[in-house]
């Protein structure tokens, strides 16, 4: 790789280039190529290996031929496989991308199919050291009985967490990397439970598209969204690691204020909101914008020279009807409606026996007289005004939500003092989702060519249909857990999810296999289920540790103290170490904490060797995780939400953090339901 770095930065482009603009560009090229070849001394090159027993399909090798390995005789055909594509001063592939056609045997290749694999070999690392090998005989019946599970692999799964997600290239397992692999034409729903791998099978496909169809998405743009800033921050190292640095990530927040530039400064109450979210509001907005549109009542009367041509009212009306009948985008047609008039003004003009070209219906549909008639009958729409004036004005909501909302429900949506202004508008997060519906009913959004949508459960329709409209031409890959549903309009069906988001022909997959929580944890866990998704399938936790559980009574008065001593604990071991907390809970803690002299970190926050404790509200939690938890009294987690099901679904959330051990410090009663 040294050498291929060497390669293009001896380039020397002085001649090749005819102009400054041109050289700079290619100067520009050839920085992101040194950049991407760059070392990573923790990044081995390879880490694994196949040994064909013919020479893969030359159409999908990626160096063509195939040959078979130097040294030779052998019928051997063997490929390294890496995070990137490495050749030697030839040209020859040394070590193949793992999103290669060739690679994915590596990753599906069983003793049942082998896949003209004869061996697979795993290659085991500390620190960037190869320390270890591993080799499994696929063409050998007798070795498939005995099951035996990869060392190499479980030592992965096992290893412990600290700072940022990393990536799992070198461990994908089978059913995962189906969902990876997926085409880029179809949308793929994947429901999993805690710990399955949904987020890292998220950012390995986005990677592997990139490289299937990287000319493509190059054009139209890839986009991962998800639910906050410190799970963004936690995420965002993996896209890099795999040599991908042009993915945006951003939450659904972030694009409807970017779109429409309104800034959240207020809060619903959770009854509004939901409403806010409603599907139904999406038609009461399509007949608030449509409602601008009048009949006109006037003829529109243009002068040319000497002449006056004049349309009558019904043939402006008639023109109007037809182009609401179309339903395309309010502005398009707006744009549309002038030039239809000087249509009909050409043809009167035709009638009388002139004889005007194109050029002369342009000027018609410039024409002051025109200009004014459609800016009578179809004005220009400003989305936040709409909205603004839709939860001030009880009259012009109820025309519009007229057999669609319940007079109750028309009373929620109103502000109680209604603004004066869009700029001293106190929107909420659920406002600037309306406001980005009416953006895009007046103009179309533009599409991306992919978008992956974390923690999507947790979404509204509203906001489905915001994410929907990013992808419209695009697919998306929607990622969640109906189980960790926190919002009071959480879905229940992923079913209706994608329907929200235009894609009703989505595919939905299931992954049960847990990876980060331990055994005994996730059984603890898994107790609410019932309460709280019943019928969901429980995660089967394939880590081998059954990992540490204790709960632990204490007296009312010495909770804090008690949670302090298991914290002090966990931070005795390897790892990171979270402390999670009612967010009500959390500024007391805080002090605590201080008071006790022990330094915490906010989630977000880069764990070090010297601070490896995090303080986390319950409400951030959800996606992230740590080698040892510390929860503080369930009851607060539970008794912070709305409802009980809620409460005790962030319950849940909080309990599956844990990739070696929790310690749940309880002085008020555990809810029935995990106590049992
Ligand atoms: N095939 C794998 N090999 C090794 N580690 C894996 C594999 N799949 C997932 N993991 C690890 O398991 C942990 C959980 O993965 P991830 O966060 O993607 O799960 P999730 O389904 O998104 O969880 P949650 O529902 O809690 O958000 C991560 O540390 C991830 O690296």
């Amino acid at each position: 790789m040294r050498a291929m770095r060497a390669d293009v930065e001896a380039l020397d482009i002085a001649d090749v280039t005819a102009n400054w603009v041109n050289a700079a560009v290619l100067q520009h090229q050839i920085d992101e190529r040194v950049k991407a070849l760059a070392d990573h001394a923790h990044t081995p090159l390879f880490f694994g290996r196949l040994d064909y027993l013919h020479a893969p399909g030359a159409e999908s090798a990626e160096g063509g031929e195939g040959e078979p390995p130097a040294g030779g005789g052998s019928q051997e055909w063997r490929c390294y496989i890496g995070r990137r594509h490495v050749h030697d001063a030839d040209g020859d592939p040394m070590v193949i991308d793992w999103r290669a056609p060739v690679s994915q045997p590596f990753y599906r290749a069983s003793k049942k199919d082998p896949l003209d694999v004869a061996l697979r070999r795993r290659f085991g690392y500390t620190g960037g050291e190869l320390t270890a090998y591993e080799d499994e005989d696929l063409t050998d019946p007798a070795e498939a009985e005995k099951g035996v599970a990869s060392k190499l692999l479980q030592a992965e799964i096992e290893r412990p967490r600290v700072g940022p997600m990393r990536d799992i290239v070198a461990t994908i397992q089978p059913e995962q990397d189906e969902i990876v692999r997926a085409g880029l034409g179809g949308t793929v729903c994947v429901q999993g439970g805690p710990g399955t791998g949904k987020t890292a099978v998220g950012l390995h496909r986005v990677a592997y598209l990139l490289y299937a169809y990287r000319e493509r998405l190059a054009r139209t743009g890839t986009l991962v969204i998800g639910p906050n800033r410190s799970f963004l921050h936690y995420i965002e190292q993996v896209l890099p690691a795999l040599g991908e640095l042009e993915v945006r990530q951003a939450t659904v927040g972030d694009l409807v204020a970017h779109r429409t530039r309104a800034e959240v400064r207020g809060e619903d109450r959770a009854a509004a909101a939901a409403l806010k979210g409603d599907a139904r509001m999406g038609e009461v907005l399509r007949r608030a914008v449509r409602s601008g549109v009048t009949m006109p009542t006037e003829p529109c009367v243009v002068v040319r020279g000497s002449r006056r041509w004049r349309v009558p009212a019904y043939e402006i009306e008639e023109l109007v009807r037809e182009l609401l009948a179309r339903d395309i985008r309010y502005e398009a047609a707006r744009a549309a409606l002038p030039q239809r008039i000087a249509h009909a003004v050409l043809v009167r003009m035709e009638a009388a026996g002139e004889a005007p070209d194109d050029r002369v219906q342009d000027t018609v549909a410039r024409n002051a007289a025109v200009k004014a008639a459609v800016k009578a009958v179809w004005p220009p729409v400003d989305p936040a005004k709409l909205v603004l004036r839709l939860l001030s004005e009880p009259d012009f909501l109820a025309e519009r939500a007229e057999g669609l909302l319940t007079a109750e429900e028309q009373k929620l949506l109103l502000w109680e003092k209604p603004a004066r202004s869009v700029k001293s508008a106190k929107w909420s997060a659920a406002d600037v989702v309306l406001i980005d519906e009416v953006a895009d009913l007046v103009e179309r959004t533009p599409s991306l060519g992919h978008v992956v949508l974390d923690e999507a459960q947790d979404l509204s329709p509203m906001q489905y249909r915001a994410v929907g409209r990013r992808c419209s031409t695009g697919s998306v890959t929607v990622l969640g857990d109906l189980a960790q549903g926190t919002t009071p309009w959480a879905t229940g069906s992923w079913g209706e999810a994608l329907a929200h988001m235009g894609k009703p022909d989505g595919r939905i997959e299931e992954l049960t296999a847990g990876f980060r929580v331990p055994r005994e944890v996730i059984a603890y866990a898994s107790r609410l289920l019932p309460e709280i998704a019943p019928g969901l399938a429980e995660v089967t936790s394939v880590r081998e540790s059954a990992g540490s559980l204790e709960i632990r009574r204490v007296e009312a008065g010495e909770l804090d103290g008690a949670v302090l001593a298991a914290c002090r604990e966990a931070l005795g071991r390897e790892g990171s170490v979270g402390l999670i907390a009612a967010d009500a809970r959390v500024a007391g803690l805080a002090g605590a904490l201080s008071a006790a002299g022990v330094p915490f970190l906010a989630p977000g926050e880069e764990a070090s060797a010297v601070v490896r404790l995090t303080l986390v509200p319950v409400s951030l939690a959800k996606g992230l995780e740590y080698d040892y938890v510390v929860l503080d009294e369930p009851a607060a987690v539970v008794a912070g939400e709305p409802d009980g099901r809620t409460g005790l679904r962030r319950l849940y959330v909080a309990l599956t953090r844990a990739v070696s051990g929790l310690w749940v410090v309880h002085g008020a009663d555990l809810p029935t339901q995990l106590a049992a």
